[in-house]
Protein backbone atom coordinates (compact mmCIF):
# COMPACT_ATOMS: atom_id res chain seq x y z
CA UNK A 1 0.00 0.00 0.00
CA UNK A 2 1.65 3.39 -1.19
CA UNK A 3 2.53 5.20 1.79
CA UNK A 4 2.12 9.49 1.82
CA UNK A 5 5.67 9.47 2.23
CA UNK A 6 6.17 7.99 -0.60
CA UNK A 7 3.79 9.13 -2.85
CA UNK A 8 5.40 13.01 -1.37
CA UNK A 9 9.15 12.10 -2.12
CA UNK A 10 8.40 11.13 -5.13
CA UNK A 11 6.67 13.31 -7.30
CA UNK A 12 6.30 12.90 -10.79
CA UNK A 13 7.17 16.16 -11.99
CA UNK A 14 11.02 15.65 -10.37
CA UNK A 15 11.46 13.03 -13.31
CA UNK A 16 9.43 14.68 -15.65
CA UNK A 17 11.53 17.53 -16.01
CA UNK A 18 14.98 15.39 -16.59
CA UNK A 19 12.69 13.29 -19.28
CA UNK A 20 12.08 16.87 -21.14
CA UNK A 21 15.71 17.77 -21.63
CA UNK A 22 17.51 17.95 -24.86
CA UNK A 23 19.53 14.94 -23.88
CA UNK A 24 17.43 12.89 -21.57
CA UNK A 25 19.81 10.64 -19.43
CA UNK A 26 22.21 10.08 -22.11
CA UNK A 27 25.42 11.10 -20.00
CA UNK A 28 26.65 9.79 -16.88
CA UNK A 29 27.75 11.98 -14.03
CA UNK A 30 31.76 12.09 -14.67
CA UNK A 31 33.04 10.47 -12.06
CA UNK A 32 34.09 13.61 -9.83
CA UNK A 33 30.30 14.99 -10.31
CA UNK A 34 27.68 13.92 -7.83
CA UNK A 35 24.79 12.08 -9.71
CA UNK A 36 21.93 14.29 -10.43
CA UNK A 37 19.40 15.14 -7.60
CA UNK A 38 16.34 13.70 -9.88
CA UNK A 39 17.11 10.16 -9.13
CA UNK A 40 19.54 9.64 -6.49
CA UNK A 41 17.72 11.72 -3.46
CA UNK A 42 14.68 10.12 -4.22
CA UNK A 43 15.81 6.73 -4.41
CA UNK A 44 18.03 6.86 -1.40
CA UNK A 45 14.76 9.13 0.46
CA UNK A 46 12.75 6.22 -0.44
CA UNK A 47 14.84 3.47 1.07
CA UNK A 48 15.37 5.83 4.48
CA UNK A 49 11.32 6.26 4.63
CA UNK A 50 10.73 2.45 3.87
CA UNK A 51 9.80 0.03 6.69
CA UNK A 52 11.51 -3.03 7.02
CA UNK A 53 8.90 -5.91 7.34
CA UNK A 54 9.59 -9.25 9.85
CA UNK A 55 7.22 -11.50 8.28
CA UNK A 56 7.44 -14.29 7.28
CA UNK A 57 11.00 -12.98 7.00
CA UNK A 58 12.62 -9.65 6.75
CA UNK A 59 12.20 -7.68 3.53
CA UNK A 60 10.80 -4.52 2.24
CA UNK A 61 8.21 -3.67 -0.49
CA UNK A 62 8.41 -0.38 -2.64
CA UNK A 63 5.27 1.04 -4.56
CA UNK A 64 7.18 3.24 -6.09
CA UNK A 65 11.36 3.72 -5.57
CA UNK A 66 11.12 5.10 -8.96
CA UNK A 67 9.06 6.97 -11.03
CA UNK A 68 7.37 4.92 -13.08
CA UNK A 69 8.21 7.05 -16.10
CA UNK A 70 11.73 6.57 -15.28
CA UNK A 71 11.58 2.58 -14.97
CA UNK A 72 9.71 2.86 -18.11
CA UNK A 73 12.90 4.67 -19.50
CA UNK A 74 14.83 1.87 -18.35
CA UNK A 75 13.16 -0.36 -19.90
CA UNK A 76 12.59 1.26 -23.37
CA UNK A 77 16.94 1.21 -23.22
CA UNK A 78 16.80 -2.16 -21.86
CA UNK A 79 19.51 -4.68 -23.16
CA UNK A 80 17.27 -7.23 -24.34
CA UNK A 81 20.36 -8.55 -27.10
CA UNK A 82 23.16 -8.70 -24.10
CA UNK A 83 20.76 -11.25 -22.09
CA UNK A 84 21.69 -15.07 -22.21
CA UNK A 85 18.73 -17.30 -21.85
CA UNK A 86 19.00 -19.57 -19.45
CA UNK A 87 16.21 -23.10 -18.97
CA UNK A 88 16.29 -25.34 -16.37
CA UNK A 89 13.06 -26.71 -16.61
CA UNK A 90 13.52 -29.92 -15.71
CA UNK A 91 11.80 -30.50 -12.18
CA UNK A 92 14.22 -33.07 -10.00
CA UNK A 93 13.39 -32.94 -6.45
CA UNK A 94 14.82 -30.10 -4.25
CA UNK A 95 15.86 -28.44 -7.53
CA UNK A 96 14.99 -24.73 -8.02
CA UNK A 97 13.74 -24.71 -11.39
CA UNK A 98 13.67 -21.75 -14.12
CA UNK A 99 13.57 -19.88 -17.48
CA UNK A 100 14.08 -16.64 -18.16
CA UNK A 101 17.04 -14.20 -19.51
CA UNK A 102 19.61 -12.41 -17.41
CA UNK A 103 22.66 -10.05 -17.95
CA UNK A 104 25.56 -9.19 -15.43
CA UNK A 105 26.62 -5.27 -15.33
CA UNK A 106 29.94 -4.59 -14.58
CA UNK A 107 29.64 -1.20 -12.28
CA UNK A 108 33.34 -0.74 -12.79
CA UNK A 109 33.22 -0.42 -16.39
CA UNK A 110 31.24 2.66 -17.89
CA UNK A 111 31.75 2.26 -20.80
CA UNK A 112 29.57 -1.19 -21.20
CA UNK A 113 26.55 0.67 -19.57
CA UNK A 114 23.10 0.58 -21.29
CA UNK A 115 22.30 4.22 -22.55
CA UNK A 116 19.38 6.40 -22.30
CA UNK A 117 18.94 6.65 -18.42
CA UNK A 118 21.00 3.69 -17.07
CA UNK A 119 23.74 5.80 -16.53
CA UNK A 120 21.99 7.59 -13.46
CA UNK A 121 20.69 4.77 -12.22
CA UNK A 122 23.80 2.85 -12.14
CA UNK A 123 25.87 5.51 -10.88
CA UNK A 124 23.84 5.83 -7.90
CA UNK A 125 23.81 1.97 -7.54
CA UNK A 126 27.64 2.84 -7.59
CA UNK A 127 27.68 5.57 -4.72
CA UNK A 128 28.58 4.59 -0.88
CA UNK A 129 25.79 6.56 0.07
CA UNK A 130 23.59 4.04 -1.71
CA UNK A 131 24.99 1.05 0.08
CA UNK A 132 24.36 2.62 3.80
CA UNK A 133 20.75 3.46 2.78
CA UNK A 134 20.09 -0.39 2.11
CA UNK A 135 22.58 -1.08 5.33
CA UNK A 136 19.84 0.92 7.03
CA UNK A 137 16.76 -0.19 5.60
CA UNK A 138 17.74 -3.99 6.28
CA UNK A 139 20.12 -3.68 9.71
CA UNK A 140 22.59 -5.67 7.94
CA UNK A 141 25.96 -4.62 7.86
CA UNK A 142 27.37 -4.08 4.50
CA UNK A 143 30.85 -2.55 5.13
CA UNK A 144 33.37 -5.06 3.11
CA UNK A 145 30.11 -6.18 0.98
CA UNK A 146 30.43 -6.83 -2.95
CA UNK A 147 27.77 -5.23 -4.93
CA UNK A 148 26.73 -7.37 -8.06
CA UNK A 149 24.00 -5.75 -10.59
CA UNK A 150 22.39 -8.20 -13.75
CA UNK A 151 19.62 -7.25 -15.56
CA UNK A 152 16.82 -10.10 -15.56
CA UNK A 153 13.81 -10.80 -18.24
CA UNK A 154 11.00 -13.25 -18.34
CA UNK A 155 8.73 -14.14 -21.02
CA UNK A 156 5.55 -15.14 -20.53
CA UNK A 157 5.56 -18.62 -19.24
CA UNK A 158 8.77 -17.56 -17.91
CA UNK A 159 9.34 -18.57 -13.91
CA UNK A 160 11.72 -19.19 -11.04
CA UNK A 161 10.50 -21.52 -8.75
CA UNK A 162 10.62 -21.16 -4.75
CA UNK A 163 14.06 -20.72 -3.68
CA UNK A 164 16.04 -19.32 -1.07
CA UNK A 165 19.09 -16.78 -2.31
CA UNK A 166 22.57 -18.20 -2.43
CA UNK A 167 23.96 -17.88 0.82
CA UNK A 168 26.70 -15.62 -0.28
CA UNK A 169 24.30 -13.27 -0.78
CA UNK A 170 23.14 -10.94 2.08
CA UNK A 171 20.69 -8.34 0.72
CA UNK A 172 19.24 -7.99 -2.84
CA UNK A 173 17.25 -4.91 -4.04
CA UNK A 174 15.14 -5.73 -7.00
CA UNK A 175 13.72 -2.71 -9.24
CA UNK A 176 10.82 -3.42 -11.26
CA UNK A 177 10.73 -1.80 -14.89
CA UNK A 178 8.12 -2.83 -17.20
CA UNK A 179 6.35 -0.42 -18.49
CA UNK A 180 2.70 -1.02 -19.13
CA UNK A 181 2.67 -3.77 -16.55
CA UNK A 182 -1.23 -4.29 -14.98
CA UNK A 183 -1.97 -7.08 -11.95
CA UNK A 184 -3.65 -8.50 -14.67
CA UNK A 185 -0.05 -9.41 -16.45
CA UNK A 186 1.08 -11.91 -13.31
CA UNK A 187 4.49 -12.43 -12.79
CA UNK A 188 4.22 -11.28 -9.41
CA UNK A 189 6.82 -12.31 -6.86
CA UNK A 190 5.80 -14.40 -3.93
CA UNK A 191 6.87 -14.23 -0.51
CA UNK A 192 6.82 -17.66 0.86
CA UNK A 193 6.86 -19.17 4.25
CA UNK A 194 7.99 -22.64 3.13
CA UNK A 195 9.64 -23.70 -0.04
CA UNK A 196 5.97 -24.25 -2.09
CA UNK A 197 3.93 -21.46 -4.24
CA UNK A 198 1.09 -23.18 -1.76
CA UNK A 199 3.02 -21.16 1.04
CA UNK A 200 2.10 -17.71 -0.62
CA UNK A 201 1.95 -15.19 2.23
CA UNK A 202 2.40 -11.93 0.30
CA UNK A 203 2.39 -11.20 -3.42
CA UNK A 204 3.25 -7.92 -4.93
CA UNK A 205 2.88 -7.12 -8.73
CA UNK A 206 6.03 -5.85 -10.72
CA UNK A 207 4.57 -2.57 -11.08
CA UNK A 208 6.90 0.13 -13.14
CA UNK A 209 9.27 1.66 -10.51
CA UNK A 210 8.33 -0.75 -7.59
CA UNK A 211 10.74 -2.75 -6.05
CA UNK A 212 11.58 -5.66 -3.47
CA UNK A 213 14.45 -5.51 -0.78
CA UNK A 214 15.01 -9.15 0.16
CA UNK A 215 17.43 -10.26 3.10
CA UNK A 216 18.61 -13.38 2.57
CA UNK A 217 18.47 -15.70 5.26
CA UNK A 218 17.61 -19.84 5.15
CA UNK A 219 14.32 -19.13 5.49
CA UNK A 220 13.62 -16.26 3.21
CA UNK A 221 11.72 -18.42 0.41
CA UNK A 222 9.88 -16.59 -2.79
CA UNK A 223 9.35 -17.60 -6.17
CA UNK A 224 8.28 -15.37 -9.49
CA UNK A 225 5.31 -16.95 -11.18
CA UNK A 226 5.02 -16.68 -14.60
CA UNK A 227 3.81 -13.58 -16.78
CA UNK A 228 0.49 -14.58 -18.34
CA UNK A 229 0.51 -15.06 -22.01
CA UNK A 230 -0.60 -11.27 -22.90
CA UNK A 231 2.20 -9.97 -20.26
CA UNK A 232 4.78 -7.26 -21.80
CA UNK A 233 8.44 -9.19 -21.34
CA UNK A 234 9.16 -8.85 -17.58
CA UNK A 235 12.12 -6.62 -16.97
CA UNK A 236 13.91 -6.05 -13.64
CA UNK A 237 17.51 -4.64 -12.07
CA UNK A 238 18.66 -6.52 -9.19
CA UNK A 239 21.46 -5.26 -7.00
CA UNK A 240 22.86 -7.89 -5.13
CA UNK A 241 25.61 -6.92 -1.51
CA UNK A 242 27.46 -10.72 -1.88
CA UNK A 243 29.43 -11.51 1.60
O1 LIG B 1 12.28 -10.87 -9.92
C1 LIG B 1 11.86 -11.12 -8.80
O2 LIG B 1 10.77 -10.67 -8.40
C2 LIG B 1 12.66 -12.01 -7.87
C3 LIG B 1 13.92 -12.51 -8.48
C4 LIG B 1 14.70 -13.44 -7.59
O3 LIG B 1 14.22 -13.98 -6.65
C5 LIG B 1 16.12 -13.73 -7.87
O4 LIG B 1 16.62 -13.26 -8.90
O5 LIG B 1 16.75 -14.44 -7.08
FE1 LIG C 1 15.70 -14.85 -5.38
Amino acid sequence: MPTMDTDAQHSDTLYTDVQHTDTPYTEAPGADAPPTDTLHAPLLDGLANTRLRSAPWRYAWLDRAVAPAFAAGLAAAFPSDRLDRLDRSERRTGDKTYRLGTHGIDLGDRAQWPGGPWPQLLATLACPAYTTAVARLTGVDLSGARLAVSLWEYGSGDWLAPHVDKADKLVTQILYLSAGWTEEHGGRLLVLDGPDTARTVAAHAPLPGSSAVLVRSRTSWHAVESPASAAPPRRSLTATFLR
